[in-house]
């Protein structure tokens, strides 16, 4: 099924008799619309009022799926067209709740003055105590600066906050994980640095998200050495994870020893070079990379990684390859040898579709929705956090990406993100190798 960019919920009216939802149903799907949840609202005694929520490729493509509808006849009306997407973002989707109730003088008290000073003096005698009486050891914050949101780029911190709340819900949902966006006002390292170092006593642990390359890479370093608890930027760290992951997984299905396999590293920013790192800590030898950045290159090869100027070459040369350059349709599909292994990871569109990559020959492909550090950093942080850990390190990576081959399906790349066991395989992984120090 090709990417389906947009989402929209059409209210339309059809008579109470059967066949005329069927007929709703086949326009849609003969004008190549994909429908999703069909809600109903309201049966009447003549007319039935629902909800379908159809998938299209463009807004051209909507307007064919609309104009398909709108010629049925019979008292079919579609009555109203709304975006899903932006009334589900309709007021944020995170909130802070009280664990406790307050319904009475009493609890009152408990919860705030004059109870709650003895709480104060506890941890000021003992600050260790602040991980049993406060929500600290249980909080993470998503820090960006918005200079790499997505692949949508340097967007800014604010356009950014519907991925820094989407990832505090994955964090809530998955890990059980209170994740607390902040949007830093500045895109200076050494501005970032300070700042989350000020407000980290407020956090078990911070995550660093869509911060571009090349100074992400001081930045989490710096981080990581100056602060007491674990640092991770998940654009490189997360996504190294999940992408060793898949590639396990698709060396199992084919038969192929990893470690042997050539492997290309299309675009050399965070995740990238993090995905190279990876690879190599892991043992691989053949690795080539490239990126329109010479900069970029540069950094590859003072890691020992050999870089390729001409992408074609690279296709040429390698057995998997991973892109990472938030460029939509960089792969083109005369270029697939038959039996790759192609992971475009790119959001919110790849480099190559799927279905694209596997019809020119490819032995498996994903794109990013699918291979997408969701599956990591939920149970790395619960892992940690569980442990108490002062930091990531690389053998807990290493076991998080284990954990996540382990729950993974024969034929498949990796687990489904809605999976839970996966994020507590996850979890225990890391937790385990952590508190082995
Ligand atoms: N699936 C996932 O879990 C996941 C996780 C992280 C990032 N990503 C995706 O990876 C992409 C990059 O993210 P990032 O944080 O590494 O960004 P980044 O800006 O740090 O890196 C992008 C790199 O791609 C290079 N590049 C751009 N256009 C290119 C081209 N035409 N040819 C070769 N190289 C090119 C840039 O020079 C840069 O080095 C984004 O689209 C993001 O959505 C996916
Ligand atoms: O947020 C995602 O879906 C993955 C990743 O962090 C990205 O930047 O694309
Ligand atoms: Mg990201």
């Amino acid at each position: 099924m090709p990417e389906r960019n947009i989402i929209r919920s059409l209210f339309v009216e059809t008579p109470s008799i059967p066949g005329n939802l069927g007929k709703v149903a086949t326009a849609i799907g003969m004008a190549g619309g994909d429908i999703g949840e069909v809600e109903t609202v309201q049966v009447g005694p003549t007319s039935t009022m629902r909800n379908i929520t159809v998938h299209c490729d463009d807004d051209e493509h909507l307007e064919q799926v609309l104009t398909a509808i709108k010629k049925l006849e019979d008292g079919i009306i579609l009555h109203t067209v709304s975006d899903d997407v932006l009334r589900a973002h309709e007021g944020g989707k995170i909130q802070v709740k009280s664990r406790l109730d307050v319904r009475s003088l009493a609890d009152l008290r408990r919860v705030y003055t004059p109870g709650v000073a003895n709480v104060c003096r506890t941890i000021e005698q003992e600050p260790e105590k602040a991980w049993i009486y406060t929500s600290i050891g249980n909080s993470v914050a998503i820090v960006t600066d918005g200079t790499a949101i997505l692949g949508l780029g340097d967007i800014g911190p604010l356009a950014g906050m519907p991925v820094m709340e989407g990832k505090a819900v994955l964090f809530d949902r998955f890990a059980g994980i209170s994740g607390v966006p902040i949007l830093l006002n500045t895109k200076d390292p050494d501005e970032i640095v300070e700042t989350v170092k000020r407000i980290s006593p407020t956090f078990g642990g911070i995550l660093l998200e869509d911060i571009g390359s090349p100074h992400c890479f001081e930045v989490e370093e710096r981080l990581k050495k100056e602060l007491p608890i674990p640092v991770m930027h998940d654009d490189q760290h997360g996504t190294a994870v999940v992408t060793l992951a898949a590639v396990i997984s698709a060396c199992k299905s084919a038969g192929v020893e990893l470690k042997n396999a050539a492997v290309g590293q299309i675009g050399l920013g965070a995740a990238g070079l993090a995905i190279v790192r990876m690879f190599q800590a892991y043992g691989i030898e053949k690795l080539y990379g490239a990126d329109k950045s010479d900069k970029a290159k540069e950094r590859l090869q003072e890691i020992g990684g050999e870089a390729v100027a001409d992408l074609e070459e690279m296709m040429e040369r390698a057995d998997i390859i991973v892109a990472t350059t938030g460029v939509p349709g960089l792969i083109k599909p005369e270029w697939v040898r038959p039996g790759q292994v192609i992971l475009a990871l790119s959001n919110p569109k790849p480099e190559i579709e799927p279905e694209t990559a596997l019809e020119a020959g490819a032995a498996f492909a994903a794109d990013g929705r699918s291979v997408n550090n969701v599956l990591g950093f939920p149970g790395i942080f619960r892992g940690v956090l569980n442990a108490r850990a002062p930091e990531i390190t690389h053998p807990m990576l290493v076991a998080a990406a284990e954990a996540i081959a382990s729950c993974t399906k024969k034929g498949e790349l990796v687990p489904h993100p809605l999976d839970p066991q996966v994020h507590q395989e996850v979890a225990e992984a890391v937790e385990t190798v952590a508190r082995k120090g």
